[in-house]
């Protein structure tokens, strides 16, 4: 019969001295990790990572001809998804924090009692499985329907309406028409200017200008340049960025700011495809596309005369509306384990487990700064974390402290009475949470550790039932 390998990936386990190599993969062994491959001579390892799966190397600090930190080092850069731990005979808080600081994952003393070693070499195994099934589910997704998934590597997301988004930004990737891209603030609307202008295949550069608060000589000068003498100080003629931009894409963020005297500059631009540096009468083509961002409701502030209908109209021609977080919580994990790693990396750490209760408690928070919030938080959090686990200080305000343990004692229930039902004690504890919150749903969820449109639906369902 064949054999299962557990786990998936292979471990490679490196040490010049093979009474250690036979002892470790014989434990390893008991205790169902069979995906084995050893190796005496440390010069073999460059070939054995090409030549196979390896997860998760398990690495002797001190070899002749090639040492662990070498090889840890070249490991760190050539394979940086594979997980490293560190044995050593010698237990040195110096050789520890340096093998962590060149990316080792865990360093672990070769005395050490086998259990301990046992459960680092678990936690290795349990990241390296979450970021495999990670990018599994990444690479499934994006693979799905799009051509040109690279462009989107940037924008962590396995939700379905943003993947639609996706496959509607391609179809549009070679017009020169604007695209309008609308969405709270933190969503990600820059990274998705970023993959337009990708998509494009533009040779030229992408440039950002954001127009918030440029009052409207600023904003042409900027944007049109001017001639030499146009005003005082203007002593020589200065190129502005739209013809920084020739060739490329025009990123103008935060466009629901734009003052009503710029928003003409701009609708003429859009419309004839010219536009005037200060001071000269000879007009100039654009020859860049053009992105405009805002997380302004753009419709109501047409409404309240702030923004231009015809230059609405025309900025609309393609639009994408990037959904807040808090509607796409399913890509909370992909989220966390992405910033995690890059938190880690940033501040050259070894990764951290996230507890899983994390993101359930997560799931009930409005998030409303958003992928910005979220990252802002898990860098504090990695920052903060002990070695193993990320810690959940940042967190404690947002999603309140721990949950008192639930016991037998505290819900009381007399023997000689029937026990409520489910539905009943559904009920009772919804109508206790928005009663302490308040009847504010959102606050209420999270004592329950639901998400909010989970709570609505339940009090919907329930008023249904006692009607
Ligand atoms: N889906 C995502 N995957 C990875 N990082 C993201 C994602 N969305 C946003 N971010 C990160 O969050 C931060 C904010 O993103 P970005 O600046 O693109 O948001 P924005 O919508 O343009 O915000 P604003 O309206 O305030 O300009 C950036 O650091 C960005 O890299």
């Amino acid at each position: 019969m064949k054999q299962t390998l557990y786990p998936q990936f292979q471990l490679l386990l490196v040490d010049d001295e093979p009474s250690f190599l036979r002892s470790m993969s014989l434990t390893l062994e008991r205790y169902g990790l069979n995906n084995l491959i050893t190796c005496a001579d440390p010069r073999q390892v460059q070939n054995i990572m090409a030549e196979e799966t390896i997860g998760l190397v398990l690495l002797d600090l001190t070899m002749p001809v090639l040492s662990g930190q070498e090889l840890l080092t070249w490991l760190n850069e050539e394979y940086p998804d594979v997980c490293v731990i560190i044995f050593s005979g010698i237990n040195q808080v110096d050789a520890a924090v340096d093998c962590v600081k060149r990316g080792a994952f865990d360093y672990i003393v070769k005395t050490t009692d086998q259990e301990q070693i046992l459960e680092a070499i678990k936690r290795a195994i349990h990241t390296q499985e979450l970021s495999l099934e990670n990018q599994a589910l990444r690479a499934q997704l994006l693979s799905q329907d799009l051509d040109q998934a690279d462009c989107f590597t940037d924008f962590i997301t396995a939700d379905p309406k943003m993947m639609s988004t996706f496959r509607y930004l391609e179809s549009i990737s070679s017009s020169n028409q604007p695209v309008l891209i609308t969405g709270e603030s933190g969503v990600g609307k820059e990274l998705i200017a970023g993959a337009i202008h990708e998509l494009s295949g533009r040779n030229g550069p992408l440039v950002t200008v954001n127009v918030a608060g440029l009052d409207d000589n600023i904003f042409s000068d900027t944007l049109f340049g001017h001639a030499k003498g146009a005003f005082t100080g203007a002593d020589k003629v200065r190129s502005g960025l739209v013809e920084s931009a020739a060739g490329g894409t025009l990123f103008l963020d935060e466009i629901g700011d734009l003052s009503p005297t710029s928003q003409i500059k701009l609708l003429r631009l859009l419309q004839e495809g010219e536009y005037y540096p200060i001071g000269s009468d000879r007009p100039k083509r654009i020859q860049a596309r053009v992105i405009v961002a805002t997380h302004q409701d753009l419709v109501a502030q047409q409404q309240e005369g702030n923004f231009r209908k015809d230059l609405y109209y025309r900025l609309r021609t393609h639009m994408v509306r990037i959904p807040p977080l808090r509607e796409r919580l399913n890509d909370l994990p992909l989220l966390i384990d992405h910033f995690v790693r890059s938190a880690s990396e940033e501040l050259q750490r070894p990764p951290v487990s996230v507890p899983a209760m994390l993101i359930t408690q997560l799931q009930g928070y409005e998030f409303p700064g958003n992928v910005r919030e979220l990252r802002a938080l898990i860098f504090d959090a990695v920052s903060q974390s002990d070695e193993e686990e990320l810690s959940l200080k940042p967190f404690q305000s947002l999603i309140g402290p721990p949950k008192a343990e639930l016991t037998k004692q505290k819900l009381s229930f007399p023997a000689d009475e029937p026990l409520p039902t489910l539905t009943q004690l559904n009920k009772l504890l919804v109508e206790e949470a928005m009663g302490r919150a308040n009847h504010n749903q959102s606050l209420a969820a999270r004592m329950l550790g639901i998400s909010q449109p989970a709570l609505s639906k339940r009090i919907k369902n329930m008023k249904e039932e006692s009607e």
